[in-house]
C-alpha cells in the first residue's frame, strides 16, 4: 500500500502529489483514533496534514491523542499549516517519535500588516470612529481630536522573529522608534532596530508593545500585571501571537482603570469566546483571529506544508521541523 497523507482541516489546494491524500471523514475524536487500523479508512496513512479547524471535529492534538495515535498508527509527520503550533503536544510528539513541521514565514506579511493596522486604529481609534459613522451618529462618540499620531513613538516589539521583524519594518516609516528584546539579540538587523537587555527594559520605554513570541510553557502569562504596569500609562498593547500570552485578567484591570488606553487583539485565550468585558472598551480594536490569513498566505502555508510532506514521503524526512523537535531526529524518519 502506498503511504498515504491525511488532511485534517481545512484545505484549498488542487495540485498534483506523488501521494494519496485522504481527507478526514470523521465525525467525532474516538472514530478518528480508531480508522487506522486494518481496513479502516486511514489505513497506511504514515503523515498528517492538519490546521487548527480540525480541532472542531477531533480536538487538539494533546498528549491523549498523540499517545493513542501512537498506539494505532504508522504517522510519524504532522505537518501543521500555520506558524503557531500550540494545539500540538510537541513534547508527546517527542516521546513517540513523531516529528511535527510548521509553515514559519508563509504569513509574516499578513500578520505584520494586520498588527500595523491594529497599531494604526488604536492610537487613532479609526475602528470606533467607523462604528459611530455606521450606527447613523457620525464622529460621536469618537472625539478625534483626542486621537493620538504614530509617528515619534516608541514601539517596543516582543520577540523579533519574522513577522515582529517585518513589522518593525512597517512601523519605521512612520518613522516610530523602534525596540525590541528576544531571547537573544538577533543578527543583521537594521541599526534602527534597537535591541534592549530585559523585557523589563522594553516595557519601561516602550508606547506601544506588541507581542511576537509563540506560545508555550515559558511564554504563558508573561505579559502580567508586573509587565503591564511597567508600561506608561496611556500606553497601548497589541497581540497578533496568542491569547494565553497575556494575563486577559491583568489587562482588562488596566483598561478599567486606563493605565492601557487600549489594546489590539487578534487573538484571545479562549477561542473563539471573546471576554465580554473587553467588547465594553469602545476604543479597543478587537478582530477574530484572522491576522495571518490571505489569500496570498493562505496559499504559501498550504504549499509549504505540503513541501514538509513531500520531503517526507519522498526522502524520510522533511523541512521545518519545529525547534522543539529538532534534536535527536534519527529515530522518527521513515527511512
Ligand atoms: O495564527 C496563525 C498562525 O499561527 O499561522
Amino acid at each position: 500500500m502506498l503511504p498515504r497523507v491525511l488532511v485534517c482541516g481545512q484545505y484549498l489546494l488542487m495540485c498534483h502529489l506523488p501521494f494519496p491524500l485522504q481527507h478526514l471523514i470523521s465525525e467525532s475524536r474516538s472514530h478518528f483514533l480508531s480508522s487506522f487500523g486494518p481496513g479502516g479508512p486511514y489505513e497506511g496513512t504514515v503523515a498528517l496534514y492538519r490546521r487548527n479547524t480540525s480541532s472542531a471535529v477531533i480536538g487538539k492534538f494533546d498528549a491523549p491523542l498523540i499517545h493513542a495515535l501512537a498506539d494505532t498508527s504508522k504517522v510519524r509527520w504532522i505537518a501543521q499549516s500555520s506558524s503557531g503550533y500550540d494545539e500540538i503536544d510537541v513534547q508527546a510528539c517527542k516521546e513517540r517519535g513523531i516529528l511535527v513541521s510548521n509553515t514559519p514565514r508563509a504569513n509574516e506579511d499578513a500578520t505584520a500588516t494586520t498588527t500595523l493596522y491594529l497599531m494604526i486604529s488604536c492610537l487613532r481609534r479609526f475602528s470606533m470612529a467607523e462604528r459611530s459613522l455606521r450606527s447613523g451618529t457620525w464622529k460621536t462618540p469618537c472625539d478625534a481630536a483626542q486621537t493620538h499620531d504614530v509617528t515619534g513613538r516608541t514601539l517596543g516589539i516582543f520577540g523579533l522573529g519574522g513577522i515582529g521583524l517585518r513589522f518593525a519594518h512597517l512601523a519605521h516609516a512612520f518613522p516610530m522608534r523602534i525596540i525590541y528584546f528576544s531571547r537573544r539579540k538577533a543578527e543583521s538587523v537594521p541599526d534602527w532596530c534597537e535591541y534592549v537587555l530585559s523585557l523589563e527594559e522594553l516595557c519601561k520605554q516602550a508606547d506601544v508593545l506588541s507581542i511576537h513570541v509563540p506560545l508555550n510553557q515559558s511564554t504563558t502569562g508573561i505579559i502580567g500585571e508586573k509587565e503591564i504596569r511597567t508600561l506608561r500609562r496611556g500606553s497601548v498593547l497589541l497581540n497578533t501571537s496568542r491569547g494565553r500570552i497575556v494575563d486577559q485578567e491583568a489587562m482588562i484591570r488596566a483598561l478599567e482603570d486606563g493605565h492601557l488606553s487600549s489594546v489590539g487583539l487578534d487573538v484571545y485565550p479562549d477561542e473563539p469566546r471573546v471576554d465580554p468585558r473587553l467588547l465594553t472598551f469602545p476604543q479597543c480594536t478587537l478582530l477574530p483571529h484572522i491576522g495571518g490569513v490571505s489569500a496570498e498566505s493562505s496559499r504559501a502555508k498550504e504549499l509549504q506544508a505540503l513541501r514538509n510532506l513531500k520531503a517526507f514521503v519522498l526522502g524520510g524526512i522533511g523541512e521545518d521541523i519545529v525547534p522543539e523537535l529538532k534534536t535527536g531526529i534519527g529515530n522518527s524518519t521513515m527511512l
